[in-house]
């Protein structure tokens, strides 16, 4: 039987930057921020219904979705949010639990499945260990504005859209603390998979 890893967190934690380390582990990652946008292709159903929902105004030239204006309107707007997770999230939950099922029939010991939302969309049940990776606010907020460019309020906005990190570490099988260097993360996650068996 092969050990399902949710990794989560909150936006801007380090997920990403967790989620990488596991290479160095020949450890499978599904990443569902990638298979988002995967899903919203031009030519994916969910694509065509966006587009029915929010209008041609959320479209870039070449007819691929506007991310940032998508996410201006959805993250200032907590309806508008809903029906964009209500469009894409059933074709996200399919897409990632083929590409789990692929890679446990590959043969697999341990795959992780990267889900920012997996207490917010509520898909605990799909793994078997829950890791969150957690930052302070502050930290949080700085590496958010930094990497994105967001004012301090779309930065607001965005981490409030989401349950906080405290509360998901509470709910965590482990937690990798991410305030220190990507270094003092790597070690914390070495030591969870070998707790787990899995190294
Ligand atoms: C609104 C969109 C277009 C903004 O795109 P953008 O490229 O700016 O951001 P990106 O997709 O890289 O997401 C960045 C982070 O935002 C947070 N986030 C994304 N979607 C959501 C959401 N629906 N609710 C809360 N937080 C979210 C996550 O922490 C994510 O890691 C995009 O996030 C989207 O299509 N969201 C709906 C699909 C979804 O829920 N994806 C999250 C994983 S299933
Ligand atoms: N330990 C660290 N030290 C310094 N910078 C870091 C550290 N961890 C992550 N970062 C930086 O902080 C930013 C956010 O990290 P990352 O993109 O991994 O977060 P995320 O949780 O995947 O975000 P999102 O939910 O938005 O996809 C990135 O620019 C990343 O390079």
């Amino acid at each position: 039987m092969a050990l399902i890893i949710g990794l989560t967190g909150s936006i801007a934690s380090g997920k990403s930057t967790v989620s990488l380390m596991f290479d160095d582990f020949n450890i499978p990652v599904v990443d569902a921020d990638k298979v988002a946008r995967e899903v919203v292709y031009p030519g994916e159903a969910a694509y065509t219904q966006i587009v029915e929902e929010f209008g041609d105004e959320i479209l870039r030239e070449d007819k691929t979705l506007d991310r940032k204006k998508l996410g201006s309107i959805v993250f200032a707007n907590k309806e508008k949010l809903e029906k964009l997770n209500a469009i894409t999230h059933p074709a996200v939950r399919k897409r990632m639990l083929e590409r789990r099922d692929a890679f446990i029939n590959n043969g697999e010991k341990c795959v992780v499945l990267d889900i920012p939302l997996l207490f917010e969309s509520k898909l605990t049940h799909f793994v078997d260990k829950i890791i969150v990776v957690s930052v302070d606010e502050t930290v949080q907020l700085k590496r958010l504005i930094d990497r994105d460019g967001f004012t301090v309020e779309e930065a607001k906005q965005r981490i409030n859209s989401q349950l906080s990190v405290k509360g998901k570490a509470e709910l965590a099988d482990a937690v990798i603390n991410n305030n220190g260097t990507k270094q003092e993360s790597y070690e914390q996650l070495e030591k969870i998979l070998k707790a787990w068996n899995v190294l």
